[in-house]
């Protein structure tokens, strides 16, 4: 199942420097390991933005909860999920 997530990142100005760069080393580190299993598909910047854009392709809805309430960053993250279905003017349809 293939599912848009918008992230927008809003870390508070106090944090601790050694808590926001363990949290921010051990986000990434997450999000390429799920990028290498093949879950997190696409990541994109927004420009301009703390935000970023992404696609997961997961099995169900649980497993993409698990994902997201998994994420170091999930705290200060706010979150926007919509489902994706196939577009019937996507040429890639005529090559399948
Ligand atoms: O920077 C972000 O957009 C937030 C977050 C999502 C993946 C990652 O590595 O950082």
């Amino acid at each position: 199942m293939l599912f848009a997530v918008k992230m927008d990142v809003d870390l508070p100005v106090e944090m601790d420097p050694e808590v926001k760069a363990d949290t921010l080393a051990r986000e990434k580190a997450y999000s390429q390991q799920l990028q290498r299993d093949g879950e997190w598909v696409h990541i994109w910047r927004l420009a301009g933005r703390y935000s970023n854009l992404s696609v997961f392709d997961v099995a169900d809805n649980e497993r993409l909860h698990e994902i997201l309430w998994n994420l170091p960053l999930f705290p200060y993250m706010n979150v926007e999920v919509t489902p994706l279905a196939t577009h019937p003017s996507d040429i890639a349809l005529l090559r399948a």
